[in-house]
């Protein structure tokens, strides 16, 4: 039975916008906004027409808890999104629908990236080691201002290179930067129409044919070729050189599941899926550390309090994760950092495989479900002046950290959670303190402002706009 919107009856209200288009004209550049905007008219359970579908959107905590985690049996699935489609073919992870193909390689995965059967060094090794060439690469600018996006990425793609391929390379080294620039084509990291439109056509699928997002999306499927011919290429070199004796990384470790013929593996699969690791993890964390330092520049005191604690608890010992637990002001400023400059906006959106009853709502099987990961680390009723990058807000009267359940930032939880959580947190705190221990980050001298705290790119990823700072060495 249906209402007279033609809406299933019991469905959540909410938005219907223009024919065609739906909503989509009214989103603007910043679609998690406007959908949290919306929800105080409609609820934190609401629809919104995209297009020729309706979507259900849960902006705030407990909704997506109740999807996401007590429902995960009938809300994990992925709908077809064709902006995404028309290069993964169904394949790779974070578009795969829920079933045994996905499972299969999602649980390969998540070992993997716990560090297991990627050979003798530990995926924390890794990033100390990388961390190292990042903090000497910053050395080598002398104290003069740079721009603080190459460093991080090289690093960032370094780490995750190491863990498919099992090897790094220079930060000058060609051919390895000319990848970082098939990536980021790829992300779109730049703030203004092509991350916009991007954002909107994965929203809308029916603007991919409007003449202005036509080119755009050329632009975005030929870039996604050139990267894929690239992971291609390597991949058939790992197979050549490929060992029973030995497993460089992830591409070892999955040439042998397809050696022995494991279910639901194929050369194809690890093409797609090493390539959305590469896709889907190096920038959003080299983004996050690159808006931890701008955060540092535009709050010096939370820079002083934080290297204070970094010299009390490490001083000049190794950097390691094992001090994590004693220091509560960076894991504090840490979880700010995720919180207050969100990095992606949405959760990958979800479809439900049966019918879910979901706080009173009807929601019937098909229904694509998103969650406004954006909306929760800034809604009212958890977060006192949510606009404001405040570490204290974790620190309790004894001066312990307050972990919260209310930072979303990688996900609620569930089988379609971030895989990637465990070596982003590693990056961000390896490096973020092997940084800060080292160098004082100051304005750039010749810049009339500070770079921008809230501006970037909201496409894929949440990117900081292009800027500079100085490291002064201490
Ligand atoms: C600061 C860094 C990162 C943030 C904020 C982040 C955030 C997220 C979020 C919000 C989701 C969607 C969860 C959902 O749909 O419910 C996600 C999914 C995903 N992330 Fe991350 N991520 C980060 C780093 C990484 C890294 C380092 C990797 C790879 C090594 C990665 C790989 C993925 C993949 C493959 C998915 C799709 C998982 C699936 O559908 O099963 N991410 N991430």
């Amino acid at each position: 039975m249906s209402c007279c919107c033609g809406d299933p009856e019991g469905f959540p209200p909410g938005r219907k916008g223009v024919p065609f288009l739906g909503c989509a004209p009214f989103v603007g550049s910043d679609a998690p906004r406007a959908f949290f905007n919306w929800s105080k008219d409609y609820g934190s359970i609401m629809s919104v027409r995209m297009g020729k579908k309706t979507w259900v959107v849960l902006n705030d905590y407990d909704s997506m808890y109740q999807a996401f985690i007590e429902q995960q049996s009938k809300a994990s699935s992925r709908p077809l999104i064709p902006l995404l489609d028309q290069y993964n073919e169904g394949l790779g992870l974070g578009s795969v629908r829920y079933g045994e193909f996905f499972k299969a390689n999602r649980s390969f995965g998540e070992k993997i990236l716990r560090g297991a059967g990627i050979g003798a060094q530990t995926i924390e090794e890794r990033v100390i080691e990388e961390s190292g060439f990042l903090v000497d690469a910053i050395k080598a600018k002398s104290g003069k201002s740079f721009t603080t996006r190459f460093p991080l990425n090289n690093a960032s793609c370094n780490v995750l290179w190491s863990i498919l391929f099992g090897e790094r390379a220079d930060y000058d080294d060609a051919s390895f930067n000319r990848l970082i620039s098939a990536l980021c084509k790829t992300i779109n990291e730049d703030p203004g129409f092509p991350s916009t439109a991007i954002s909107l056509m994965g929203l809308t699928p029916s603007l991919m044919n409007f003449p202005l997002f036509k080119g755009v999306n050329e632009e975005y499927l030929q870039n996604f070729k050139n990267l894929l011919k690239v992971f291609a290429d390597i991949i058939d070199k790992h197979k050549e050189t490929y060992s029973e004796k030995f497993s460089r990384g992830f591409v070892d470790a999955y040439v042998k599941e397809v050696k022995k013929g494991t279910p639901h593996f194929s050369y194809e699969q690890l093409v797609q899926f090493a390539r959305e690791l590469f896709n889907a993890g190096a920038q959003p964390t080299a983004g996050m550390v690159g808006w931890g330092l701008l955060c540092l520049i535009h709050y010096p005191e939370t820079q002083k309090k934080l290297r204070a604690e970094i010299n009390k608890v490490i001083g000049k010992g190794k950097v390691t994760t094992s001090s994590k637990a004693s220091m509560p002001y960076t894991n504090a400023f840490i979880q700010e950092l995720m919180r207050f400059r969100t990095m992606v906006i949405f959760t990958v959106p979800h479809e439900t495989t049966e019918d879910m009853d979901l706080k009173g709502f009807k929601i019937p099987k098909g229904t694509t479900v998103l969650g406004n990961v954006w909306g929760v680390n800034n809604h009212p009723d958890y977060w006192e002046h949510a606009e404001k990058f405040d570490p204290e807000r974790f620190i309790d009267e004894n001066g312990d950290f307050i972990k919260s359940d209310h930072v979303v930032s990688y996900g609620i939880g569930g089988p379609r959670d971030c895989i990637g959580y465990h070596v982003a947190q590693l990056e961000i705190f390896i490096m973020l303190v092997s940084m800060v221990r080292k160098f004082e980050f100051l304005p750039d001298p010749d810049a009339s402002d500070l770079p921008p705290i809230d501006k970037g790119a909201i496409g894929a990823f949440f990117i900081p706009a292009l800027h500079k700072l100085v490291a002064k060495e201490i």
